[in-house]
């Protein structure tokens, strides 16, 4: 049940105004009289006593009636109550002073503000339920971290009033849900419908929150979910397999943040202009993640009108709006939803190691697997460019496009692919190993090692008694290739706009990521040169093809563009069309109208 607000002013809507202000106002100043009168004068010795004994009586009585406690304060009782004093809270507490800031500054995607009464008895019902909720999104061991910043504003505190106001409050506890931004300064006054805070309707209980948030975000989050721990591994990089599973989360936050990076450093420029477009050809075609990979589609075919290839265009348009990179901005690469600042596989035991890096080899890695055989040189080399022109960090790039021109002879299966980056990888980490010996700024929780490890993958070894050491270690490349594909293949599956909520699911999801994966290549293996101007006459194509339809779409049939779907599938990729699937979901979509022959 909630608690109503009378129409009063909210300072004087108590269930209990009269008890509570007795309370909260004149207990302490009858305590205070009747300690000192005596002291005063004998002759009140006998008005005071039986008042004092009322007070001693009557007043714990009262306060825990009216979740009241003079000597701690009701704020401190409440939290007491309910679920456990050592408990600490979830949900942040925000108040007039702190609100706009802290809204402000989160990293979450989301915010859900609660707005209650300390002596509101449904709010302290309330709690534990909104608690449970707050346990999955909020604080250092968040099992969600930044996705929802989950907040309470407690608005029977005289300071938050005017703040109460601003959200139209007629109830107790009420639920507004919206982006942190949005709340920051904001306000809701129940009548703009397309405000984009919204009230939420349907937050009783933790099971119907969650629901709720789930059905807006078609996220498959469940009160049961656990927090992944890196800390329990005995070697990290040796650790559990399973682990890759929650890389989705890193690699969806360095694909993020390396567009951010290039946006903001104004990195796209006439001459890395074609490099970032095949960058994001191949994420398009091959990130593990299905938001990234359909944010990077809009984006590609919004990329002309954003960023003209004409260089007196772009130099003028430059000069004119330097805003351009401001537009790239608004398309978010993944989504709204990426967690941003947090790591989950990648996450340091520092604030400082780890992160972004590690999320980006994961990236590339898991790019390399995808790949078909056709795709691989181009693959490669679009890595390498990618590398050169947008990884910030000058050592490693230098370092990367060092073994890349070391390549002489070009790939021609993702095997090759595979095993080189692999190969470049450890390169790096034996280099590094030495030099975080020395100078002690790698992650001591995370110490480079040369991976696979035994532990992670005997049968990469052919010789288990050997030294992890990369220039000896004699290994298996076949069982090697075979562990990198599923590691960073089908265990890195999207775990977004999937309703089924246990794990087992995922591996079902898996398999049909795989199969989206083999439903969406690029290319015939018909040779690897051929392979590679078709893969990208197909994308460029299809992305026209798209673009047109976007920007057309009065003009375009059905019919019609079955048919030009059906040509593309046919003449490019020489697989069949199958046009039941409905037109132009996304991408993605179109994608998938071209089934094997
Ligand atoms: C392209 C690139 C080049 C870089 N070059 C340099 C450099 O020159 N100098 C420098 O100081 N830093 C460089 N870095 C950063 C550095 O490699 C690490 O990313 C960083 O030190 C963080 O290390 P980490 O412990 O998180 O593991 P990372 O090395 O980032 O690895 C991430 C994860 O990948 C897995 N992994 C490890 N090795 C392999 C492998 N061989 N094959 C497949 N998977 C593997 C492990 O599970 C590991 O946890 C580079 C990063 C990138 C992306």
């Amino acid at each position: 049940m909630d608690c109503l607000l009378p129409n009063f002013n909210r300072k004087h809507s108590a269930p209990f105004p009269a008890g509570q202000l007795f309370l909260r106002h004149r207990a302490p100043i009858i305590f205070s009289i009747a300690f000192s009168l005596p002291s005063m004068s004998p002759v009140f010795n006998l008005l005071t006593a039986p008042l004092l004994l009322w007070s001693l009586i009557s007043l714990p009585l009262l306060s825990s009636a009216l979740l009241i406690d003079p000597a701690a304060g009701s704020r401190s009782l409440l939290r007491a109550i309910g679920d456990g004093a050592d408990q600490p809270d979830f949900a942040v507490d925000l108040n007039a002073t702190n609100f706009d800031e802290v809204l402000r500054d989160t990293p979450a995607t989301y915010a859900i503000v609660e707005f209650f009464a300390h002596w509101c008895p449904a709010c302290r019902n309330y709690k534990p339920q909104y608690e449970k909720v707050a346990r999955l999104f909020n604080g250092a061991d968040a099992v969600h971290p930044g996705i929802i910043l989950m907040t309470r504003v407690d608005c029977a505190n005289k300071i938050n009033t005017k703040l109460c106001d601003k959200f139209s409050v007629t109830h107790y506890p009420a639920l507004y849900w919206g982006a942190p931004s949005k709340f920051a300064g904001g306000e809701w006054n129940g009548k703009n419908e397309k405000s984009e805070i919204r009230p939420i309707d349907d937050g009783r209980t933790a099971d119907r929150l969650l629901k709720w948030i789930n059905t807006q975000l078609g996220s498959s989050y469940s009160l049961k979910d656990e927090k992944f721990e890196n800390d329990h591994l005995l070697h990290p990089n040796a650790s559990d397999p399973g682990q890759i599973a929650r890389a989705i989360y890193d690699v969806e936050e360095a694909t993020s943040y390396a567009f951010e990076l290039i946006v903001e450093h104004k990195m796209i420029k006439p001459e890395t202009r074609a490099t970032l477009i095949k960058f994001m050809q191949l994420m398009v075609a091959h990130h593990p993640s299905r938001r990234c990979r359909r944010g990077s589609a809009d984006i590609l075919v919004h990329f002309d009108d954003l960023y003209p290839s004409n260089k007196w265009l772009a130099d003028k348009h430059e000069s004119e709006n330097s805003t351009e990179h401001g537009h790239l901005r608004k398309f978010d690469v993944c989504g709204k939803e990426v967690p941003r600042g947090y790591w989950m596989f990648c996450r340091g035991s520092k604030n400082d190691t780890r992160g972004f890096s590690c999320g980006l080899w994961v990236l590339l890695h898991s790019l390399s697997v995808r790949v078909e055989d056709g795709e691989s040189q181009m693959a490669f080399t679009t890595t390498c460019d990618f590398i050169h022109h947008f990884f910030i960090c000058e050592e490693c790039r230098e370092h990367f496009y060092d073994m890349c021109s070391r390549v002489t002879t070009p790939f021609s299966s993702t095997r090759d692919f595979v095993l080189w980056l692999w190969t470049a990888h450890n390169e790096v980490n034996t280099r590094l190993k030495e030099t975080e010996a020395d100078s002690k700024t790698g992650d001591p929780k995370f110490p480079k090692t040369i991976w696979p490890t035994k532990q992670l993958c005997p049968t990469c070894y052919n010789n288990l008694n050997q030294d992890e050491d990369n220039s000896s270690v004699d290994w298996d490349r076949d069982e090697v290739f075979k562990f990198i594909t599923s590691y960073y293949g089908p265990m890195l599956v999207s775990l977004y706009k999937q309703k089924d909520k246990e794990q087992i699911q995922m591996k079902v999801n898996a398999v049909s990521e795989e199969t989206l994966q083999s439903t969406n290549a690029l290319v015939v293996p018909a040779g690897a040169a051929l392979a590679i101007a078709v893969a990208s006459c197909l994308f460029g194509a299809l992305a026209c093809f798209w673009r047109s339809r976007q920007k057309n779409r009065k003009y375009f049939h059905k019919p019609q563009l079955l048919k030009i779907i059906g040509g593309f599938c046919n003449d490019f990729v020489g697989k069949n069309f199958s046009g039941q699937e409905e037109i132009g979901a996304d991408v993605n979509g179109i994608w998938l109208m071209c089934k094997r022959k």
